[in-house]
């Protein structure tokens, strides 16, 4: 059986996950919406992806330019098994009654309340907590990154605090640019630390900052051991977890600009990182403490998680099959 499955929202997340999850070969990707008729329609249009209309308030916008659409978002979730959110924000929240009337299952992105899913999702972390689920969010990338990497030094944990540098927009988003400032976020803690225990029950207070960049988020970890690990440790810790990879900045990695040339290297599409990226050098253990420094590729590394995500709610494969599964359709290195 191939798991149908629809996208609503067809943005920067929306088409990544389209993309990966056209590359499955336990799901069909059944159609996108889109509010408006813009290069991203008829891009989808030419790769042969039926294309609906978000709602019907948008039909008159698609009907003006001439661009027929397959229906609405209604016709699309009478197609599907399983509907992803890539709405913008707090949207999916409100888009809930529907998926709810069409008794189509859904997945929700970060940018929506831990309450509007039944769970908070990153595959390493709690695959097995989104078995048979009817509602999963996928985390944000930040999150996403966090949890990756503490989940792998879990048992070392005593409490851990986190800077989180963060990208100002999206390459594409020329709406919130340009920018010259560096904002603060001045709720301290910032809600990722909170985020982060809607995964796994860490300790841990984070503070937030938004820089004018648009390639990648960076972040400063400090952790309060539980019990002593060196250095060469946590390096093995990392080579042996999933989607983490460690760069090195005696091989020319000084930023996030060579971190996006190599995913370029790769020939990776969008330049998607779908990994976390440690710089090994940042590893540093000093007493009972714990340091490193790791960037995230906002616009890819949650890509995987929704593939992972629709497998655990139709209980397609376990944990390391799905996982193991979804890398090899990316090219994800590890
Ligand atoms: N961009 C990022 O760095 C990341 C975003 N997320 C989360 O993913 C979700 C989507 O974010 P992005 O893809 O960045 O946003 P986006 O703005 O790039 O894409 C959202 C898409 O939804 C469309 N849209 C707007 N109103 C709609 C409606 N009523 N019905 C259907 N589609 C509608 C927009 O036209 C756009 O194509 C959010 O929850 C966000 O917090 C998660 C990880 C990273
Ligand atoms: O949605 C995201 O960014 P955005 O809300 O700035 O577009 C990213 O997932 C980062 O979100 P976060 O900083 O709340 O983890």
């Amino acid at each position: 059986m191939k798991v149908k499955v629809g996208i609503n929202g067809y943005g920067t997340i929306g088409k990544r996950v389209a993309y990966a999850v056209s590359k499955q070969d336990d799901m069909e990707l059944i159609g996108v919406t889109k509010t408006k008729p813009d290069f991203e329609a008829y891009r989808a249009k030419e790769l042969g992806i039926p294309v609906y209309a978000a709602s019907e308030d948008f039909l008159p916008r698609f009907e003006k330019a001439g661009f027929e659409v397959a229906g609405t978002l209604n016709d699309l979730l009478e197609k599907v098994d399983v509907i992803v959110d890539a709405t913008p924000g707090g949207m999916g929240a409100k888009n809930k009654a529907l998926y709810e009337k069409a008794g189509v299952k859904a997945i929700f992105e970060g940018g929506e309340k831990a309450s509007t899913a039944e769970v908070s999702f990153v595959a390493q972390a709690n695959y097995e907590k989104a078995l048979g689920k009817d509602y999963v969010r996928v985390v944000s990338c930040n999150t996403t990154g966090l949890t990756r990497t503490l989940s792998a030094l879990q048992k070392y944990i005593d409490y851990v605090y986190a800077v989180m540098i963060r990208r100002a927009a999206d390459p594409n988003d020329s709406r919130r640019g340009p920018v010259n400032a560096i904002t603060p976020s001045v709720t301290v803690p910032s809600h990722h630390g909170p985020d982060v225990q809607t995964v796994i029950p860490i300790n841990i207070e984070t503070s937030a900052f938004v820089v004018p960049t648009t390639l990648m988020h960076v972040h400063s970890v400090m952790i309060e051991l539980k019990k002593p690990i060196t250095e060469k440790d946590v390096i093995e810790v990392f080579e042996n977890t999933t989607r983490v990879l460690l760069f090195e900045k005696e091989k020319g990695f000084d930023s996030t600009a060579q971190l996006i040339e190599f995913a370029r290297d790769l020939h990776r599409e969008w330049n998607n990182l779908y990994e976390i990226a440690v710089w090994k050098e940042s590893i540093s253990v000093r007493g009972n403490r714990l340091f490193y420094i790791q960037a995230v590729h906002q616009e890819s590394d949650v890509v995987p998680e929704n593939v992972d995500a629709i497998r655990a709610m139709f209980e397609l494969a376990d944990k390391w099959e799905s996982i193991k599964k979804t890398n090899r359709s990316l090219g994800i290195l590890k």
